[in-house]
């Protein structure tokens, strides 16, 4: 199977009750056909490559209702859970595809699993609980996940008995990098017993580092929160001779939430991203230039990303989450601590803020609020049409279907030599490199 081909169940024997048409200009959108495909690299130089040697440039499935479908909308049962961290957005996405299912395709059961994969294992006793438009047509207003999430591994043998114990087709699970390795291994788990459930993932995170698509939904309403948040650092760092505010915000592993963040509140001179390299001591160290800056504007604000400066301590953290997930050493207290060190006996006042889970919980905002339906709804007619072990996604500002398996090779960070860590230095004015 080729990069970028998308896994199917079978071929689709039903026709779409969707009143689409197949031809242009009559004012009604056309079913999407297989074959409809995007470019991956749009860059010259990948089309003078395929120029050259002949190849056929990488392209993605176009994302959309198709005219014929495999699954028997009438006999259909979906299921749909959220694992991981929350993030905003989530009950948007869960509404999306129970409305989209009930109501283009008109399938008739619709399972909530609670509480993440826990909700598949049946010894947890959890049950599930039906959904219908009824039931999650106000959730979007709420933060959080309607459903519950957990973290922590499930045996994946033990989640597909009780998909085909409950006559489960089509799994909706809604997370990160680990919920999607997750899905896909469940889906390959079902591959094994030639079971036909298709299983699809929506990717969220607020971390934004799920690679190849554009944007994890809810990560830009996470960046939207804390952006009041560093306006207010500001005015307690202004408010004070040598005011010092020093912001932490989540970010495991990529710093997009910071850079994002410091990029849409333009008052941050640092931001310490987990991609980057930095010491504190020395000449072109982080203390020495945030003394500089206190000579000459009195005031400084830092945002640092929860993952950066784990080089600085001297011992690794050893502690890991339920899911295996690195939690790592808190640099936010570690900058306060050092810079207050540093800046002894001279008069500075240091301010620390943890916004910490704030950014996660809220309800998405206008712009995730309409990504969110948008994911949700393609994802409904990807699975519908019997395609599996992909997730719904954004690509090039287009809706694709990405197999699973392309997007959990590796975590998406910051590119430090790309144009948008080269514009939040432009905005905060640090150093280009500290070495
Ligand atoms: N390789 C894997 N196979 C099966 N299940 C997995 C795998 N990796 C992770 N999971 C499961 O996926 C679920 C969610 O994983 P995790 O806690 O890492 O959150 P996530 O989906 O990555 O979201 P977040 O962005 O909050 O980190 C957990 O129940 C975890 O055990
Ligand atoms: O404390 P929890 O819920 O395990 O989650 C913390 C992690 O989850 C994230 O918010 C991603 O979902 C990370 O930024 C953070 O490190
Ligand atoms: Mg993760």
């Amino acid at each position: 199977m080729g990069k970028f081909q998308i896994e199917s169940l079978g071929m689709p024997h039903y026709k779409s009750p969707l009143k689409l048409s197949t031809v242009k200009g009559d004012n009604i959108f056309d079913f999407v056909s297989d074959a409809d495909r995007l470019v991956f690299d749009q860059s010259m130089e990948y089309y003078n490559h395929c120029l050259k040697t002949g190849e056929a440039p990488l392209c993605l499935e176009k994302a959309g209702p198709r005219q014929d479908i495999f699954f028997d909308a009438q006999n259909t049962t979906a299921a749909i859970v959220t694992c991981g961290g929350l993030c905003p957005g989530i009950n948007n996405v869960i509404r999306g595809v129970v409305m989209g299912l009930h109501y283009f395709y008109g399938v008739k059961k619709i399972l909530g699993i609670p509480y993440g994969y826990e909700g598949l294992n049946p010894e947890k006793g959890h049950g599930f609980v039906e959904l219908t438009p009824d039931k999650v047509k106000d959730i979007h207003q709420f933060g959080g996940t309607f459903l519950g999430s957990s973290r922590g591994s499930q045996d994946v043998s033990k989640m597909v008995d009780t998909l085909q114990a409950n006559n489960i087709d089509i799994l909706f699970a809604i997370g990160g990098d680990g919920t999607l390795k997750g899905v896909d291994a469940i889906g390959q788990e079902i591959k094994k017993r030639n079971a036909k459930i298709s299983v699809v993932g929506i990717p969220k995170t607020i971390d934004n580092d799920i690679d190849l698509i554009d944007e994890s939904f809810g990560f830009e309403t996470a960046f939207d929160v804390a952006s009041p948040i560093l306006r207010d650092a500001h005015n307690e760092a202004t408010g004070a001779f040598n005011g010092i505010s020093i912001v932490k915000l989540m970010g495991r592993d990529s710093g997009f939430i910071a850079a994002s963040a410091a990029l849409s509140m333009p008052v941050v001179n640092f931001v310490l991203v987990p991609e980057m390299d930095f010491s504190l001591e020395g000449e072109k160290g982080f203390l020495k230039a945030l003394e500089q800056r206190l000579e000459l504007k009195r005031h400084a604000v830092i945002v640092v990303a929860e993952g950066a400066g784990q080089h600085l301590f001297q011992e690794k953290s050893g502690v890991k989450d339920a899911s295996g997930n690195v939690k790592h050493k808190d640099i936010g207290l570690f900058l306060k601590e050092k810079i207050g060190e540093h800046f002894k006996g001279s008069s500075v006042t240091i301010k620390y803020i943890d916004p910490s889970y704030i950014i996660r919980s809220a309800p998405a905002n206008s712009s995730d609020s309409v990504y969110c339906s948008r994911l949700a709804y393609h994802a409904v007619h990807g699975a519908m049409a019997g395609k599996t072990r992909f997730v719904s996604s954004k690509v090039n500002n287009k809706y694709v279907y990405v197999p699973i398996s392309e997007v959990t090779q590796k975590r998406k960070e910051i590119d430090m030599e790309g144009e948008f860590w080269f514009s939040v230095l432009q905005s905060t004015g640090q150093p280009f490199s500290w070495a």
